[in-house]
């Protein structure tokens, strides 16, 4: 059963920011720190660890690399524990990725959630796979092998076909060992027109691996709601259109929802604090409906 409970309010940004009515959702123009969201070229101390985790990121994420990833950590032989569990374990980190948000991903997980779940109340599933989506960042825990943040956060893309221009940094690319095999450097590479996402390898991260718990754990989400998962950093898909011709017919339909969930992930970063106590009944019926018991990792 689900239970409800009075939903806290929600104020994305402070007065000075200039804001744009886009559906029910008000998105900010501007980021905590005053700039654009998303502005990777601003000159700023924060951009310049960015920029440097993106050059590691795009000379390391190789075909690979994404293999023996998901194969390892397919097998989730790490630990057992609950989604919310999971969400208090991410409390201790920071993405060194994101030049837009500097809180504790806990905080990032209930923005989204409870800015999406303003405007769509009763998809209680959309719901669910804000407060989800980036668990996958549980990688950096030393119980999950401690890996790098490059191999755990920042924007994804295929590998084992041409790098699109639309990546951001992508002139990093040039130091990846896959850019200069022929196999993998053409428009299609290892892919065929039409072939589907799932038959795509992604650079390995937070997005592929909790796909893969998700699935292997048997969720009940719905299929958007695992593409959402599994897609919602592939910015040059859902953003700049690119790699259309890998998708088949359900990634077009699920790419409408990716769509509406990236303005909730994105511009609900703010300063503005959840109260954690005051809405976790309301994702624990959730977690219940979606995801019952003990998960494997
Ligand atoms: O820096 C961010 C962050 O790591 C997000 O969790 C991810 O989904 C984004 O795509 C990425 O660029
Ligand atoms: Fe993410
Ligand atoms: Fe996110």
């Amino acid at each position: 059963m689900t239970i409800l409970i009075e939903q806290p309010e929600f104020e994305i940004g402070v007065e000075e920011r200039h804001k744009v009515a886009d559906g029910g959702f008000v998105a900010p123009h501007i980021n905590s720190f005053g700039h654009t969201f998303r502005g990777y070229h601003v000159e700023s101390e924060r951009q310049k660890g960015v920029e440097e985790f993106y050059r590691t990121n795009h000379i390391n994420q190789t075909v690979d690399f994404v293999r023996r990833m998901r194969k390892e950590y397919g097998e989730l032989k790490r630990v057992e524990m609950s989604i919310w569990e999971c969400c208090e374990l991410l409390n201790e980190f920071v993405d060194e990725s994101d030049p837009d948000l500097d809180e504790p991903q806990i905080q990032h997980l209930l923005q989204t959630a409870e800015a999406i779940r303003k405007d769509y109340p009763d998809e209680d599933w959309l719901h669910l796979t804000a407060l989800v989506h980036d668990l996958g960042k549980v990688l950096l825990h030393p119980a999950f092998g401690e890996l790098p943040q490059w191999a755990v956060v920042g924007d994804t893309f295929p590998v084992g076909c041409a790098f699109d221009e639309s990546i951001v940094h992508h002139k990093y690319f040039q130091e990846n060992q896959d850019n200069r095999n022929p196999a993998y450097n053409t428009k299609y590479g290892i892919y065929s027109e039409g072939c589907g996402l799932d038959n795509v390898l992604i650079s390995w991260g937070h997005d592929d691996y909790m796909y893969l718990v998700a699935k292997e754990n048997k969720s009940t989400l719905p299929s958007a709601g695992l593409f959402i998962i599994r897609y919602h950093s592939f910015y040059a898909l859902h953003r700049c259109d690119a790699y259309k011709h890998l998708m088949n017919e359900e990634d077009i339909e699920n790419v409408k929802w990716l769509k509406i969930f990236n303005k909730y992930d994105l511009y609900s970063k703010s300063k503005v604090i959840i109260d954690v106590d005051k809405v976790k009944p309301y994702y624990l019926s959730l977690i219940n409906k979606y995801f019952p018991g003990k998960i494997k990792w």
